[in-house]
């Protein structure tokens, strides 16, 4: 039996691998010409195409397939393969349009030896990631502003899929730092591998393909990369970096709040990545949600469809089902070369003590194997990967990474400096292009950070290596001063951001530290035409000399737009009663919605501003007749008793009782007066 290979069209270094995809019967020759584009045609017969692949992602797809029906041996062109795999390729009958012989392009798909090799791979890391081509391979984001429920949604989406059990585990799994579980804030993106079984037509599978691949019904298993990343502004560096390795994202909004600063800014950033959005309005549970209203803003605001938007309630587990469904659907699967030279982005690191520098990567394309040697195309280091596997939730090994998936290596790596984020891995002896990398960061404020204690010089010097290692936006230079020693200049996102890092500096790495007050970079600019960056009024002594023209500080250039028109509003008239009198200088006219809070706030700061009366003070807020908030202030007590010495009980008690009725009458028609400071202050907070 022979078999001919066609390549029809061809890119001028087109080159003809050979794969052994299939790690459980003996090998299967596949073949494909060069990068994605390239078409290739195998023929039974000759001029009888049964299998036209038009991108080496389809042709692993249907590979994939193959392997999976093995079990039946049904399909006559699988038989044929097997048949021929058996006999060697060496006995393959090529032809080409063109005139170059085939044989000096056949060479063995070099990252993964063979059948037999790769089998064992799989039976070392127990998960068999062959399973999963790209088109089962959906990456995403969780992406909010803070507190709107990203991190409680991925909990939510990891006991679904069976990652973690269900009421096992801490809430906001993901949040593994220390800090992030005292502040309740995430500060890192975490990345989590969950295997999930769905239910859906494969046809659908791959369109492009002129041979239907895979058409049956039954329910297929999809690899899912979840990045969980932080809402606060001053880590969105994280979430920059965490869109590299996806095609989509879950861009998560409160029900109540709506859309916040950091919403914006996040869709954007996915936006301009090109990502597919999946708007889900969280938190429906809520008394107070107004998803409606919340739809509205992201009609309004980035043209969202209303009818795309998903509602959920990440506490409760309300409408979570249609999630993953929505990601499979409508999120693209990565579109790297599965059988081009490997390409691997370094998404992050961090420093283990026994296992040296975990590099978190993305393949975009090729395949990656256990024991093989990689470089860095940043500093041409080569390394040899002695683990590899994916986060499932926690370091799982694979043995095997391949095209599309996201997990960890582990390389001989000691030092944290030559794990460059960004940085582009490569098998060694092959040229690739570097992928695009990460912008760098902009540092916001500076800080001195010096040991608490000088001869920790050396001990600080290593904590802030390997923090940086886990934390790749911070700038650290070295500098010294007369009172503090020997210390580093660190640039930071923001003040939380170096807050943060002080705090894991001494949590994670037992760093003891002094730090100068925080500044931001100022530019000073001299009359002889020189201009300098100040990070640190220390190096404004060099410059004692010279004359100063200018300084210039950082500044946001903002536009708002607000649309001309006034739209409809469910508005209220907010009444605020003392004693059940309409005070009508504080009566104000609110959003429906926010009259609860804004009635309650304004009840409780009119309690501290209000002077003790005689008589009790009810002061209340009110919508119509429906009273929203109340605090009462206790009537001050006349002692009525002071003058009555020893003497008559029967006497004492009718003062008493008089003083009481007199409260009651007063209460009753008593008013009560709001000093004019009160009422300055009231409405300057309010
Ligand atoms: N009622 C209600 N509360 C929720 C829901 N989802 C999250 N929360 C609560 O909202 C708070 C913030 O939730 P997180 O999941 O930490 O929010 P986050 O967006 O990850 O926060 P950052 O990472 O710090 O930006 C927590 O108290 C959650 O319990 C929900 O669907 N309904």
């Amino acid at each position: 039996m022979s078999i001919r290979v066609g390549l029809e069209t061809y890119t001028s270094d087109w080159r003809c691998w050979m794969c052994f995809l299939n790690p459980t019967v003996p090998q299967h020759l596949c073949f494909v010409a060069g990068n994605v584009m390239a078409v290739l045609s195998i023929f039974h017969k000759p001029g009888k195409a049964t299998a036209f692949f038009r991108s080496s992602a389809n042709l692993l797809s249907h590979i994939v397939h193959l392997q999976r029906k093995h079990a039946g041996i049904t399909d006559p062109f699988f038989k044929d393969l097997e048949v021929i795999s058996r006999q060697g390729w060496r006995n393959l009958e090529f032809w080409t349009k063109s005139s170059i012989s085939p044989s000096i392009l056949l060479r063995p798909y070099s990252s993964i030896a063979s059948p037999a090799q790769v089998s064992e791979a799989i039976k070392e890391g127990g998960i068999d990631l062959t399973q999963y081509p790209p088109e089962r391979i959906r990456n995403f984001s969780i992406i909010a502003h803070v507190d709107h429920g990203k991190s409680t949604m991925a909990d939510r989406l990891l006991e679904l899929t069976g990652t973690i059990k269900k009421g096992h585990g801490q809430p906001q799994y993901l949040d593994k730092l220390q800090v992030e579980r005292e502040r309740g804030i995430t500060v890192k993106a975490q990345t989590v591998t969950m295997f999930y079984n769905y239910a859906k037509h494969s046809s659908k599978l791959d369109t492009s393909a002129a041979i239907d691949t895979v058409r049956s019904t039954e329910e297929c298993k999809y690899l899912l990369n979840l990045i969980d990343t932080p809402g606060h502004v001053d880590f969105s560096y994280e979430v920059s970096r965490s869109l590299a390795a996806c095609q989509g994202v879950l861009l998560l909004v409160d029900a109540s709040q709506g859309v916040q600063a950091q919403t914006v800014a996040n869709f954007y950033l996915a936006f301009e990545a090109d990502l597919v959005i999946i708007p889900v309005i969280n938190k429906i549970d809520q008394p107070n949600a107004n998803p409606e209203n919340v739809k509205n803003q992201l009609k309004n605001m980035f043209d969202i469809d209303p009818q795309d938007v998903l509602l959920a309630s990440a506490k409760t587990g309300m409408g979570l089902s249609a999630v993953l469904p929505a990601v499979i659907d409508r999120i693209r699967y990565p579109n790297g070369g599965a059988l081009s030279p490997l390409r691997m982005l370094l998404l992050d690191s961090y420093y283990d003590e026994y296992k040296g520098v975990i590099c978190h990567v993305a393949i975009v394309d090729g395949a990656l194997k256990k024991g093989e040697k990689i470089a860095s195309a940043a500093t041409g280091q080569s390394y040899e990967v002695m683990d590899v596997g994916i986060l499932h939730p926690e370091l799982t090994p694979t043995n095997l990474l391949l095209t599309g998936q996201v997990g960890y290596i582990v390389t001989g790596m000691r030092s944290t400096q030559e794990a460059r984020i960004g940085d582009t891995l490569h098998h060694i002896r092959t040229v690739v292009e570097p992928l695009p990398g990460f912008k760098p960061a902009k540092h916001m404020v500076f800080a001195g950070v010096y040991p608490a204690d000088g001869s920790d010089y050396d001990a600080l010097s290593h904590a802030i290596e390997r923090l940086t290692c886990n934390d790749a936006s911070v700038s650290v230079a070295r500098e010294s001063s007369g009172a503090l020693g020997i210390g580093f200049r660190c640039g930071f996102l923001g003040l939380l951001h170096m807050d943060v890092f002080l705090q894991r500096l001494e949590q994670e790495h037992g760093a003891h530290v002094i730090t100068t007050s925080p500044t931001v970079p100022y530019i000073f600019e001299y009359e002889d035409g020189s201009k300098i960056q100040v990070q640190n009024p220390a190096i404004l002594s060099s410059t004692s000399g010279k004359r100063l023209v200018t300084c210039w500080e950082p500044t946001v250039i903002a536009t708002i737009i607000t649309p001309s028109e006034y739209q409809e509003a469910d508005l209220v008239k907010l009444d605020i009663m003392l004693n059940g009198q309409i005070v009508d200088a504080l009566s104000a006219i609110v959003h429906r919605s926010k009259a609860p809070r804004i009635g309650r706030e304004v009840v409780e700061k009119l309690k501290k501003l209000l002077d003790r009366q005689m008589f009790e003070v009810a002061i209340q807020a009110a919508i119509g007749s429906k009273i929203i908030a109340r605090e009462t202030i206790s009537a001050m007590r006349k002692n009525v008793l002071a003058k009555c010495y020893g003497g008559d009980v029967t006497r004492k008690r009718k003062l008493l009782e008089k003083q009481k009725e007199g409260k009651k009458r007063m209460k009753r028609v008593g008013s009560v007066d709001i000093p004019q400071e009160a009422f300055h202050q009231l409405l300057r907070t309010t």
